[in-house]
């Protein structure tokens, strides 16, 4: 049982006025797999469109608190969340919030490319179905080419739709699990360490598209490379031992960081 979904939040549920610019509200989290508090009292404010980066050094709870975002941590039994995350304002451990339904919303690529063992075609249709977001074939197919092409691998796939998903590339992999969660019209995406196992040029393409996806969506992405972090962000949390040390515009962050411990990791002294 989640402890975050049994707290009062009358007082925190209103919802985020436009002058705030804020999508996502993270206050007081904490977060224990059994005994261990892998996460203290992290709170942060995320900017709606816009790319907001998540470093620091191995271990220290940077895809935890990720995975809090959309509440993939309540598939792990160990794992108990406190605090208040609000998305629009919006309690997202409320107990009427449906966590099918928030995934939708706030979708996620992980590490390593996991397309489903079916065609490209059924790999971007499947959420969309599963959501009841086309009526006809003809909408599903429009659902699927705009995605692909939003996820910048339409011209590649157009002609193979329905060759299996696995045959592609490993950045083209990657590529076709963006266009996935973008399928079903998400509002934000979260990627943890999407080119961690991607070669340069591949890597390449996924930040090149991160640019472009900004437009509309919310992106959140960990990552152990503070030059992607400096490339694709424009916000910058850096995480050590559990704790949020510091949050700042991305420029600032890695020329002129206001917590020495930042500034102990971008100059390598541990990590
Ligand atoms: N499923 C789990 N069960 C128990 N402990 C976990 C679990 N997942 C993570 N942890 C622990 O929580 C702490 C934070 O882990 P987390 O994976 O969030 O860190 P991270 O900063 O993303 O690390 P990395 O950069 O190595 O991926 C670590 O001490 C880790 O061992």
């Amino acid at each position: 049982m989640n402890s975050i979904s049994s707290m009062n939040t009358t007082t925190t549920t209103t919802k985020a006025s436009p002058m705030t610019e804020t999508k996502i509200s993270a206050r007081n989290v904490q977060v224990y797999y059994g005994e261990k508090h892998a996460l203290r009292d992290v709170s942060i404010e995320i900017r709606p469109r816009s790319v907001t980066a998540f470093i620091g050094p191995s271990g220290c709870g940077k895809s935890t608190f990720l995975r809090c975002l959309n509440r993939m941590n309540d598939t792990i039994d160990s794992c108990r969340v406190e605090g208040h995350i609000l998305i629009d304002g919006e309690n997202i451990y409320d107990a009427k919030v449906d966590p099918v339904q928030l995934r939708a919303k706030v979708g996620m690529v992980f590490q390593k490319p996991n397309p489903f063992p079916k065609s490209i075609y059924e790999n971007v249709a499947y959420g969309p179905r599963i959501h009841g977001l086309a009526r006809k074939k003809s909408e599903l197919d429009d659902i699927v080419a705009a995605s692909l092409q939003k996820a910048g691998l339409w011209n590649e796939v157009k002609d193979r739709l329905h060759e299996s998903g696995t045959g592609l590339s490993g950045g083209q992999q990657q590529r076709l699990c963006i266009a996935r969660a973008v399928a079903v019209s998400p509002e934000i995406i979260l990627m943890d360490e999407p080119c961690s196992a991607l070669d340069p040029i591949a890597t390449a393409k996924v930040e090149e598209l991160i640019h472009e996806l900004r437009t509309n969506f919310t992106i959140v992405i960990v990552t152990h490379s503070m030059q992607q972090a400096a490339r694709v962000s424009q916000r910058t949390a850096m995480f050590h031992l559990g704790l949020l040390v510091e949050e700042n515009d991305t420029d600032k962050m890695f020329t002129n960081p206001d917590d020495q411990r930042t500034q102990d990791y971008i100059m390598g002294r541990f990590g």
